[in-house]
């Protein structure tokens, strides 16, 4: 329990809404959660989403995000969370869904009334109800328009960091504009979920940072403005509807009045930019130059700090949510825990322990069986479908249960490493990576992902590195523009290393990654 100044790091991610509060010393206070799926059964999600029976458009009830930060933080009022003593916020979102604000919705922020609930204020306050997110790959022709519009699919990289992507906002605003034209025009902002969530808690559209705004396909990531080119092919005045884009350490604003009466905020409570779940996480990492992170949420993304970005044709250049002049380059993989989790349910019983022992009964290379499994279509290869090969590279339409958990780790973990090494991440035996996220508390999992990277795989004591580094953020915009984001982790924990490569696994892999990359090129071939 502390009674010194506390900040509060909310991360609003595909599953659920988490928040945690550290003190001064960075060390974690009080954590809460609240799960869509099972504490919100109402909107009958899955995984946080609502998933169409094309498999392409995923959404998620705009308004279950605002009910669930409601129970959030009526959990943390029945736990006696000392909320004045809560110096500065900030959080993060799952990067590239949008919310679509109303017109008048603007007023009603403004004019919270503390006797009632976020819910029944704005319920009606979204032109659009069911909130794109970073699930959906129906855009494609979307996508092939905003390429042509530019010049081609190096220029849009060269503008804003990465080829058009199904999921990046611009092309999604696009849809909504050509497909619902009328809620469109009575749409008077556009929020990613991270500024969106930022507005709720000052009560005024929030703007866009940075670092999440370089996920929409739409920013300059040098000039860090609105590129024009971009916003003329995506939707009639956007730059209005999207507001201005800040730098992600910018206080934003302080607490609404709302939050101060109805549970006690200080009345001073500043609110740092929110911004997108894996920029926070590389906050919360605070990494050393070199460390890869693989982030273990819902989806699989590696990421690294960089500092001079080389947009390309695969993965993406993010503006660093830290240091104004740096960048981080990511790669995001669809089919990550709840393809393993369907793995889990159907074979072992939903047991992660049944599934780790699977793991560890069974050999590295797993005899040669391979499976790739795409239960939704891929951010890359664009390809969907369940394959699964022998050892002489024949399609099986089975394996035994043994086998088959080992194939979906052994497959999604060579993808992973195949396209960071097509991307030109320098991974070699001393790079340290650094797992987090929701599966990095399972060993066995990260055993083989040390054995695959051939690398010694390190975890920190903070499982959530994003709400830990929105927690961090709020610290930094509490002490003022002149503060280093150096300095504040200077005394973070280090990561502790949790696996390492088993002898001879290298061996293994470096062939086997070149068969299933083989594999996987001929499965996409199907789907040009
Ligand atoms: N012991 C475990 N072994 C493997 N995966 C796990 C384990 N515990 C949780 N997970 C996975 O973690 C995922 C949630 O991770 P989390 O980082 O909380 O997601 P998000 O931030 O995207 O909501 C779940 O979908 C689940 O599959
Ligand atoms: O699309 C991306 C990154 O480009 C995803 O990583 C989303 O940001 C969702 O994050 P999680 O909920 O899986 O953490």
């Amino acid at each position: 329990m502390s009674n010194g100044n506390l900040y509060l790091g909310f991360d609003f991610s595909t599953q659920q809404i988490k928040v945690l509060a550290i003190d001064d010393q960075l060390k974690v206070q009080y954590e809460f959660a609240v799960k869509f799926d099972v504490d919100l059964p109402e909107y009958k999600t899955q995984g946080g989403a609502h998933i169409s029976s094309d498999k392409s458009t995923v959404t998620t009830p705009t308004i279950m995000w605002v009910q669930a930060f409601d129970m959030v933080l009526d959990k943390m009022k029945n736990s006696d969370f000392p909320f004045s003593n809560v110096a500065g916020i900030s959080g993060s979102g799952q990067q590239h869904g949008s919310v679509y604000w109303k017109r008048g919705a603007k007023e009603t922020l403004q004019n919270l009334n503390p006797s009632m609930t976020l819910k029944e204020q704005l319920k009606n306050c979204f032109s659009i109800g069911d909130s794109p997110i970073w699930m959906d790959s129906s855009t494609r022709k979307q996508c092939d328009d905003l390429e042509k519009a530019v010049g081609g699919t190096q220029k849009l990289s060269d503008i804003t960091g990465s080829i058009a992507f199904e999921r990046f906002t611009g092309n999604q605003i696009a849809k909504i504009y050509q497909t619902k034209s009328t809620e469109y025009t009575n749409t008077e902002r556009i929020s990613l979920v991270s500024s969106f969530a930022a507005s709720l808690l000052i009560g005024l559209y929030a703007p866009i940072d940075e670092s999440d705004g370089s996920g929409m396909n739409l920013m300059n990531i040098k000039t860090r403005d609105w590129s024009e080119e971009c916003l003329k092919a995506c939707g009639k005045d956007l730059r209005e509807r999207l507001g201005s884009i800040v730098p992600s350490r910018t206080v934003v604003g302080k607490i609404s009045r709302y939050y101060v009466d109805r549970y006690g905020f200080n009345i001073d409570c500043l609110i740092t930019a929110f911004t997108g779940d894996n920029p926070s996480s590389l906050a919360g990492i605070a990494p050393k130059q070199g460390d890869i992170i693989l982030s273990l949420g819902t989806s699989d993304v590696l990421f690294l700090w960089i500092t001079d970005p080389n947009p390309g044709l695969a993965g993406h250049i993010f503006v660093n949510p830290v240091d104004t002049k740096a960048y981080m380059a990511l790669l995001c993989f669809k089919n990550s825990s709840l393809t393993r989790e369907r793995i889990c349910k159907e074979v072992a019983d939903g047991s992660w322990s049944q599934f780790s022992n699977s793991l560890k009964s069974t050999p590295m290379g797993n005899n040669g069986n391979i499976g790739i499994y795409f239960d939704v279509m891929e951010i890359q290869p664009l390809a969907v479908g369940v394959y699964r090969y022998d050892d002489k590279g024949q399609q099986v339409p089975s394996f035994d249960k043994d086998v088959e958990i080992r194939a979906v780790l052994e497959s999604q973990i060579m993808a992973r490493r195949n396209y960071s090494e097509m991307l030109g991440f320098n991974i070699s035996s001393g790079t340290r990576v650094i797992a987090t996220g929701g599966a990095s508390s399972n060993v066995e999992i990260l055993q083989v992902i040390s054995d695959i990277f051939n690398c010694n795989v390190y975890v920190k004591d903070v499982v959530n590195s994003a709400s830990l580094g929105a927690a961090i953020r709020a610290k930094q915009g509490c002490m003022g523009n002149k503060s280093k984001f150096d300095d504040i982790v200077k005394n973070i924990e280090e990561p502790v290393c949790v696996a390492k490569p088993t002898p001879g696994s290298d061996k293994i892999y470096n062939d086997m990654c070149k068969r299933y990359k083989r594999l996987e090129e001929e499965i996409a071939k199907n789907f040009v």
